[in-house]
């Protein structure tokens, strides 16, 4: 039966089972091979039925790296307001990890996915309840495409009680045969939903009040969102949604996280902040405006954007903050003076990236501690902005607009801000949307901003455009 993995490899495992009981400390034991090529929605698609467990999906546009993770090999998760970062990085820190692999490639091995809710001390409401304010998983199997290349992960966590066999065993499945996971998607046919429920009139209240609130200075800028209920005339295919967004958001992040019979899924442009070694890269996005219709139009709307005083202020608050934050947990930051434009297939944003060199002791997960929330998903200043949503938004956020992404065991990693979003469960559907609100916003101007932002995640569950919400 045990004939497939290679010697090194079977020492290997049996020498971190030997570890765990001298110690009497599971570990972390991580298989890697390289594979032959597959859609990772694919692997996504068929792992369903492999009954392992929940699955997670990840891609990021800039270097067509993908993740895909199946099963929950370690579960770390806590309901903590001001830990909840640091208590997920030390749970993970506390377990050795063993990688065996003929070289570590970025986003192979053993490493953490998952996300926090945007405010934690905000009471959870039905649509939420399951969802932790801060999850992570490490998957039992896992699959990475990187720079073309792809391969395999198996993890184990190996405790003092395990037997060899057993271990073995669970590596045995790093050779099988990848062709098994090629899977019939056909994205092409749409849902049609059946109804839609809104609060756009209280949302639209809540847009003056805050406006008056930061014209009588209370503060400078706060985020609203507001959330869209759809019911559709058959179970929504999440495998449908991701491979539209793929199609139809290719500038994006696309992600996808699933928690029972819940599946988060988006397409966002906004990075919160990578770190590869020392290397760290932020992004400031915000300021919005439609795309044009045919070229000429598009760079004129660009343009009219990058001149707009309402916008560019939206835009300076968070560069701003997002400089405080980092400056304190990097050296040699790099902040643009001026923004350029992001376009995605439905809206244009004001986007300026922000880089630096990590502090000796500063980790991925203290920043997006330090930065979360930024004034492109709360306001300005931070505590009141929050306080702000919390008396005035007419919705919980859960994990929209909050920090999802992973991170490995030499904290390398990348989170972004969950929006562009949806939470499905069968054939229901919530969408969220916010806006940058200052001084000058005018709520009617601010809805329609965000219809814009609802586009992306209608046109992926319905496979075209609706006018409607
Ligand atoms: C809050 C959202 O987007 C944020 C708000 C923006 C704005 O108001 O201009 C732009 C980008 C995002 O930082 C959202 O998409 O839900
Ligand atoms: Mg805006």
């Amino acid at each position: 039966m045990l004939t497939t993995l290679d010697n090194t490899m079977k020492e290997n495992i049996v020498h971190a089972l030997e570890k765990a009981r001298q110690t009497n400390q599971s570990v972390i034991v991580s298989t890697v091979r390289e594979v032959d090529a597959i859609n990772p929605l694919h692997f996504y698609a068929t792992a369903e039925k492999l009954n392992i467990g929940e699955r997670f999906f990840w891609s990021s546009p800039s270097e067509h790296f993908t993740l895909v993770g199946v099963g929950n090999e370690l579960i770390l998760e806590n309901e903590d307001n001001d830990e909840r970062f640091q208590k997920i990085e030390s749970q993970w820190r506390e377990y050795p990890k063993r990688l065996i692999a003929a070289k570590h490639e970025i986003g192979t091995g053993p490493l953490l996915f998952g996300g926090f809710s945007f405010d934690p001390i905000k009471e959870k409401d039905l649509l939420w309840e399951t969802f932790s304010e801060a999850k992570f998983v490490l998957p039992t199997k896992m699959l990475t495409v990187r720079q073309n290349k792809t391969y395999l992960t198996i993890n184990k966590l190996i405790t003092p009680f395990d037997d060899s066999g057993t271990c073995l065993q669970h590596f045995e499945s790093s050779n099988e045969n990848i062709e098994k996971y090629k899977y019939n998607l056909d994205c092409e046919k749409g849902n049609e939903f059946a109804s839609i429920e809104l609060k756009t009139a209280e949302w639209v209240e809540a847009v003056q009040q805050a406006t008056d609130d930061i014209k009588a200075n209370q503060l400078d800028k706060v985020v609203l969102a507001r959330e869209v209920h759809l019911e559709f005339s058959e179970t929504i295919n999440p495998y449908h949604v991701i491979g539209r967004l793929q199609t139809e958001q290719p500038t994006s992040f696309i992600f996808c996280f699933e928690n029972g019979p819940k599946q988060f899924i988006g397409a966002t442009p906004e990075r919160l902040v990578k770190k590869q070694e020392n290397q760290v890269l932020s992004t400031c996005l915000a300021g919005s405006i439609n795309r044009g219709s045919n070229k000429q139009e598009d760079e004129m709307l660009g343009n009219k954007l990058l001149h707009d005083e309402k916008n560019l202020l939206e835009h300076h608050i968070v560069v701003k903050m997002i400089r405080e934050a980092l400056e304190y947990c990097c050296n040699d930051l790099n902040v643009p003076t001026n923004p350029i434009l992001l376009k995605t297939k439905n809206i244009q944003h004001l986007y300026t990236p922000v880089r630096g060199l990590a502090k000796d002791g500063y980790s991925l997960l203290d920043m997006v501690a330090k930065l979360h929330p930024t004034p492109a998903l709360g306001g300005y200043p931070k505590q009141k902005a929050v306080e702000k949503i919390r008396e005035l938004e007419p919705m919980h956020r859960g994990w929209y607009a909050a920090p999802i992404g992973w991170f490995d065991h030499e904290d390398n990693g990348e989170f972004v801000v969950a929006i562009r979003s949806g939470l499905i469960e069968d054939n229901k559907a919530a969408l969220f949307a916010g806006c940058g609100i200052v001084s000058e916003s005018d709520p009617e101007t601010e809805y329609l901003e965000t219809k814009m932002k609802l586009k992306p995640m209608m046109s992926a569950l319905g496979g075209k455009e609706y006018e409607g919400c």
